[in-house]
């Protein structure tokens, strides 16, 4: 794929690391992570725009801790440092890097020197910061400016304009440094040089245009679920290549209720699209007969789309095989299946993790470095409907993980009708866009006594999991009005018999993730 010269962010392990490239986007520049292990030199046969170094836990004097090639700030490339990147480069060039013993975590005051620089000219003498560190820099290095200081950090922020360096030691990515995204829109246009044309216009013409390439006058098919992701992927590669794409939708019988004719309605109404739609029910459920491990689960559901994909495509092309197979896989299902940079495994999302080792498709995913909203962002332009764009995600394994216990028909369908119940009353009180996402789980191996028409009953629980969150990376319990809550549970208690208590999940992504499995 050829995209314009990127900002590569290195990463040191930081918390933030992916979010800086997205601030970077944000500023309409395009940029991708590296990790800081890759060479110098292969840095800079990327041809990057400019370099930003991101935070990260170690300490720079430590033996052993990640440093940065002093090679790199010969190079004549812009080079922006944060936090452990900005400690990592003052001490590369020259500076001192020091445990002072003053930490500082959290909103702190920012003193702006006289001579602001480039990043800071013009913003207020006194702001609040995002700061997360242990050392700091005591002595900038030698031809650089030091713009402005905190009560930890003498030397918070440095510049060298006419070498085109600057750092931070504070976190300009998080939105809780109010300026910070100036500071970063600064760097990159007045001290890089970097043209902000990045827009969702060239990332849709970009992708196109490399799509097309790809894909020459082969057959395509996408794997269309009725979600966010997989609809604008699919009008991507529509607009790629036509009708050489048939969408495959699989009902693999862990859907909630409606979803099937919502799929076939909607989607092809609004974008013409040819769908194929797969009855695979039974399959999926003989093979997840029997098991409750939750990485089993999924691993299952990847092997299992993956083969009903292999069938479709011969159906659609019975002579020309179909090389090629469109996933509306996001950045998020990437990191967290442990495809990041040192990144640990959380779950092995069933589009990534879980996929067979015997894949034989070509993978096209247009999306895979992009967060949930940018993906909106990119759907709303390409001309797709509000409906499909705001829909709440629904993962591509579906009621299968939102089962705890093994997945049987008959829970099934009790989940299913604690599901509706809980989507209707939440639209009835116009939360959805409010709303990230409100996955409803049943404890099906758990049961409680409870007391319903003067007789006693021993159903299981419903656990309600509003959420709100940003990308999905991070998440927090919604706080919805009781009255809502109280509508749900009276209902799913009165009409779905086997439940007799609703429960709500009060706990914010960390520590726990959005859904149960
Ligand atoms: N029922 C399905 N039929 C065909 N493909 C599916 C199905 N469910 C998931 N997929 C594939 O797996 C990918 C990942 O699923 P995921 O749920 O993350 O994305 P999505 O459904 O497109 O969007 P959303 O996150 O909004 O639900 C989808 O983009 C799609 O390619
Ligand atoms: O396509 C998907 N395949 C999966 O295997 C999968 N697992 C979780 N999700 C969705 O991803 C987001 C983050 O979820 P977690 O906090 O549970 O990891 C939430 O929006 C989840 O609904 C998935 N999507
Ligand atoms: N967030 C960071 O990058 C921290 C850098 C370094 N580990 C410190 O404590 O100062
Ligand atoms: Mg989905």
């Amino acid at each position: 794929m050829s995209t314009p010269p990127p900002v590569l962010v290195v990463d040191f392990g930081a918390q933030y690391a992916q979010l800086i490239a997205r601030r970077v986007r944000e500023a309409n520049v395009y940029s991708e992570l590296v990790p800081h292990s890759m060479p110098v030199e292969q840095m800079l046969a990327r041809e990057p725009a400019a370099i930003i170094l991101s935070g990260g836990p170690s300490s720079v004097y430590e033996e052993g801790a990640p440093q940065v090639d002093p090679a790199l700030f010969d190079a004549g490339v812009p080079v922006f440092g944060i936090c452990y990147g900005f400690q990592a480069m003052a001490r590369a060039l020259g500076g001192e890097v020091a445990h002072t013993g003053l930490r500082e975590f959290g909103g702190t005051p920012l003193n702006i020197a006289d001579r602001p620089g480039v990043l800071l000219e013009g913003l207020p003498a006194e702001q609040s910061v995002w700061m997360s560190h242990g050392d700091s820099v005591s002595a900038a290095p030698p031809g650089f400016n030091v713009t402005a200081a905190s009560p930890g950090a003498k030397v918070a922020a440095f510049e060298n304009p006419e070498k085109r360096l600057a750092g931070v030691q504070f976190h300009p990515e998080v939105a809780h440094t109010p300026h910070g995204q100036e500071i970063l829109r600064r760097f990159l246009a007045d001290i890089a040089g970097v043209e902000p044309t990045w827009t969702n216009d060239e990332i849709i013409d970009e992708q196109v245009r490399a799509i097309r390439e790809q894909v020459g006058d082969k057959q395509v098919i996408c794997g269309l679920s009725g979600g966010v992701d997989s609809a604008v992927a699919a009008a991507l590669v529509q607009r790629a290549v036509g009708d050489q794409l048939t969408c495959v939708f699989v009902d693999h019988g862990l859907l909630r209720a409606g979803e099937a004719e919502q799929v076939e309605q909607d989607y092809v109404a609004a974008t013409g699209i040819k769908l194929k739609v797969v009855d695979a029910a039974d399959r999926f459920l003989n093979a997840l007969a029997g098991v409750t491990d939750p990485e089993q689960k999924r691993k299952i559901v990847g092997r299992e789309f993956i083969r009903v994909f292999e069938q479709a495509a011969r159906e659609v092309a019975a002579e020309n095989d179909v090389e090629f197979l469109v996933q509306g896989t996001l950045y998020p299902d990437v990191v967290e299946s442990g495809g990041g940079t040192g990144t640990a495994n959380i779950k092995s999302h069933h589009n990534v993790g879980g996929l067979p080792e015997d894949l034989k498709f070509t993978l096209i995913e247009p999306l895979r470095t992009l967060f949930k909203d940018e993906v909106r962002a990119i759907g709303a332009a390409l001309g797709l409907p509000a409906e499909i764009v705001q829909r709440h995600p629904f993962p591509g394994p579906g009621l299968s993980i939102r089962i705890i216990g093994e997945v049987t028909r008959d829970r099934l369908d009790v989940l299913r009708a604690a599901d509706k119940i809980a989507r209707e009353e939440l639209t009835a009180a116009g939360l959805d866009r409010e709303i990230w996402q409100v996955p409803v789980v049943l404890l099906a191996d758990v049961r409680s006594v409870g007391v319903q028409g003067d007789g006693r009953t021993y159903g299981h629980p419903i656990v309600l999991r509003p959420v709100s969150s940003e990308d999905a990376m991070t998440a927090d319990w919604s706080r919805l009005p009781y009255d809502v809550i109280a509508r749900i549970s009276t209902r799913i208690t009165n009409e779905v018999p086997e439940v007799n208590r609703v429960v709500l999940d009060v706990t914010s992504k960390p520590p726990g993730t959005i859904e149960w499995e």
